[in-house]
């Protein structure tokens, strides 16, 4: 191995992202796939014996936090596509960086992306953009019935920034007169009501859509294959390990802020 080449470890390797991402890796110029790591292993161990310099995890929400902590105490950079993160699971991550990076210039680094697809990174900023400007706003998700969360964590990452956006240009509660049945409504995240299709033959799907008083703006984004990821996780691959701390979302990564 030349001293230029990444190793690179994939943490859930036999699962469908995971299996895509070690294809990707093993074809990619200036990576190198070291590990293979699944359900059963000791992540750490396994990330440290395998002198990985960056690990992919893509596994589940119950263990993605307790597998970004043990990568970081092997001595590896994360990068992170599994759903399940909220405000206090970030918080953790950046202390136990703090605590690893006092001190050093070259700290570790953590990159969690809830999309790596270039058309749903896209369209989670276009949705951002337009949100201050409509009074409704509402998020249909639509994914293959393998998936175990919902709504998904795209889903709630496009909500989050819409309802920020709203909140910081004053606008009031999108206009809703339902009195009962409020379960055919959808998740409510942060004031945006969110709906999750499961359906056989999807793969990643999103639609945004925003309303005003004779018009309506639809934002969709369609993900047809899992290689639609691949660009975004190699990229971050490749990121991160010259970003010391946490980046939260490919947005960044892509100077789309
Ligand atoms: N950010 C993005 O762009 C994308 C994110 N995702 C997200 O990635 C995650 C994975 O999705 P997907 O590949 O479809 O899921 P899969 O269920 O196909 O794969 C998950 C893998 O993780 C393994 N696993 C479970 N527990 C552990 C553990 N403690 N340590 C190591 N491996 C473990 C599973 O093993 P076993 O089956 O034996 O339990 C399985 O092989 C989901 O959260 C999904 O939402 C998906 C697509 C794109
Ligand atoms: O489980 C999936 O498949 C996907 N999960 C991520 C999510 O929950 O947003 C990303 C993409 O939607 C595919």
């Amino acid at each position: 191995m030349s001293s230029s080449v990444v190793p690179v470890a994939v943490v859930g390797a036999a699962g469908r992202m995971g299996a895509t991402t070690c294809a990707a890796v093993e074809e990619a110029d200036g990576l190198e796939l070291v590990a293979r790591i699944d359900a059963g292993d000791d992540v750490g161990a396994a990330v440290r014996d395998s002198g990985a310099l960056v690990a992919v995890d893509f596994t589940v929400p119950a263990v993605t936090e307790a597998n970004v902590h043990a990568i970081l105490d092997a001595g590896a950079h994360a990068v992170v596509g599994t759903t399940g993160w909220d405000e206090a699971s970030r918080s953790r991550v950046v202390e136990h960086l703090d605590r690893l990076n006092a001190g050093r210039e070259d700290g570790l680094g953590v990159l969690i992306a809830p999309n790596f697809g270039l058309s749903a990174v896209l369209a989670m900023t276009f949705a951002a953009k337009a949100a201050r400007y409509f009074e409704s706003a509402e998020v249909v998700e639509l994914h293959h019935p393998n998936k175990v969360d919902a709504p998904s964590g795209t889903a709630r990452h496009t909500a989050a920034a819409i309802a920020a956006a709203r909140a910081d240009a004053g606008l009031a509660p999108s206009p809703d007169a339902t009195e009962s049945g409020w379960e055919a409504r959808g998740a409510d995240v942060d004031g945006v009501r969110v709906h999750a299709v499961r359906l056989r033959g999807l793969v990643a799907h999103e639609e945004i859509l925003f309303g005003n008083v004779g018009e309506q703006l639809t934002i969709r984004q369609d993900s047809f294959d899992r290689a639609s990821f691949m660009p975004g996780v190699l990229l971050a691959v490749r990121e991160v390990v010259g970003r010391p701390g946490l980046t939260v979302g490919l947005e960044h990564v892509l100077d789309l802020t």
